[in-house]
């Protein structure tokens, strides 16, 4: 399997190389050149399998034998192995035409550690078997960055930076960050969003000279390796819906923020998978919602709310779904997003807005809906959703037919945003984990949201690394 850039100027490499790479170094995102089909004669087989076991199946395709079948399946059991939950993302029935996939339960109670749980340990073997330098640096809207630091610290060999927006993550997600007392982990406070913490790390990855020399590597979604773990749970819910009802497709709400957890979803689609809809579900910061409706893509004004995870305008991932949309031509969408970069709009044709409706549905949900869910859900069916997955129940909500089945997947457990949940005067109990957080010092710097500044603080941090 090799891969290759959305934009095209990158010539094609192997699994462990695209891992290393990153962001393409022609500001493009990696994709892989042909996406593995699964015959439905083999989904019978791997519908069978554990959590664990299907993951490899599914991972081996794209790591397309890099990895020895031992070692990967070690990879796979070690990162899985962290999790609360013996079936890793358990299903939960919470109507009769809607689950819940709690994928909550690694180790800091939300989704994204079900990718870097296991890109956290593919780095450190990658570090030991190819010698290199792993220097992380990423950027959080709040539950990336807990996980990342998760997944990596106290493995030689690996430093780790990441940037979060000032006052504008949970006071938990903070805590989890920045409790953190590592030599290896540096965490910067910036007076910024998250999209601008995230413009100023693909800035920085594309300066090659520095990236190269600094050993620099993403933990962000604009990794492949994260897209790829994600995808696994679409199979895996698919399968635990389909042993218990006949079902022709499987519709999946998603809370969405860079637009990683749905491409993981497309993907699987592509695959084979027998998805049906995938609902995007946005808060106010509804940027996809509008192009999903109206197909245009356009940031507008940022808004603080009750899903901090998903306040985010520009959506990293959309350029893969361009990629697919625009019939897999790299000038096509080269030139999309330089008339992005210059006017700031991306405008799709007819034709077009059919074929992305046909793939999406949206739907954007406002704090008091996103409050009234929980309160909802909790007082009919007694099940706390965090304000990211009610965001993906209001969604589904609104838009799954009544014939139609749906997975809504749960983003994060709902201690990790208390401050919402309080507000639906709902009293919820803290897993221990969590409450020894409020205990513990912090360890952060605030830094303005400048790329010199960054630099500089990069610069003290990987130093050893150079
Ligand atoms: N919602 C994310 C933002 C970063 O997204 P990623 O999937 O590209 O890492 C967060 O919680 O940090």
């Amino acid at each position: 399997m090799k891969y290759i850039s959305t934009r095209g100027n990158v010539n094609e490499i192997g699994f462990i190389d695209a891992v290393l790479m990153g962001l393409a170094t022609d500001g493009g995102l990696l994709v892989p050149e042909k996406i593995p089909q699964i015959p439905n004669e083999k989904m019978k087989t791997i519908s069978k399998l554990s959590y664990q076991e299907l993951a490899y199946e599914i991972i081996s395709h794209y790591v397309d034998g890099e990895i020895p079948e031992k070692d990967l399946k070690e990879l796979i059991e070690k990162s899985y192995g962290t999790f609360r939950d013996p079936e890793v993302t358990p299903l939960q029935k919470i109507k009769d035409d809607m689950y819940v996939l709690e994928l909550f339960h690694g180790p800091t109670f939300a989704f994204k550690d079900v990718a870097l749980q296991f890109l956290g340990n593919l780095y450190s073997y990658i570090a030991k078997k190819r010698e290199v330098s792993i220097n992380i640096l990423g950027a959080t809207s709040g539950d990336t960055g807990a996980s990342a630091i998760e997944g990596v610290r106290g493995k030689e060999g690996i430093r780790i930076c990441i940037l979060h927006p000032h006052g504008k993550v949970s006071k938990v997600q903070e805590l989890q960050m920045t409790t953190v007392h590592d030599e290896s982990v540096l965490n910067l406070a910036i007076k910024g969003t998250f999209d601008d913490g995230q413009k100023i790390i693909k800035e920085i990855f594309a300066d090659l000279e520095f990236k190269n020399n600094y050993h620099l590597r993403a933990i962000n979604s604009i990794n492949f390796a994260r897209i790829l773990a994600q995808t696994v749970y679409y199979f895996y819910a698919y399968f635990q819906v389909a042993k218990e009802r006949d079902i022709e497709s499987l519709n999946f709400s998603v809370p969405t923020g860079n637009f990683g957890d749905i491409f993981a979803g497309f993907l699987a689609k592509k695959m084979g998978l027998p998805v049906g809809k995938l609902i995007v579900a946005t808060n106010e910061n509804n940027i996809l919602e509008r192009f999903i409706k109206d197909g245009v893509y356009e940031p507008g004004e940022f808004r603080s709310t009750y899903s901090p995870s998903m306040d985010i305008q520009v959506a990293s991932n959309f350029e893969r779904y361009l990629y697919y949309l625009l019939a897999e031509n790299p000038n096509a969408v080269t030139a999309v997003m330089e008339n992005f970069k210059a006017k700031g709009k991306i405008v799709v044709d007819e034709e077009q807005l059919r074929q992305v409706q046909a793939d999406f549905a949206a739907y954007g949900v406002e704090g008091k809906e996103c409050l009234q869910t929980i309160s909802k859900y909790y007082t009919e069916t007694n099940y706390l959703l965090d304000p990211h997955t009610s965001c993906g129940v209001a969604a589904y909500e609104a838009c799954n037919e009544a014939s139609e089945v749906c997975v809504t997947l749960a983003t994060a457990h709902p201690a990790k945003f208390n401050e919402s949940i309080e507000l639906c005067d709902i009293e919820q109990t803290f897993p221990g984990e969590i409450r020894q957080l409020f205990d513990q010092p912090q360890y952060l710097e605030v830094v303005e949201a400048d790329n010199d500044e960054i630099i500089q603080k990069l610069k003290g941090h990987f130093q050893d690394e150079k």
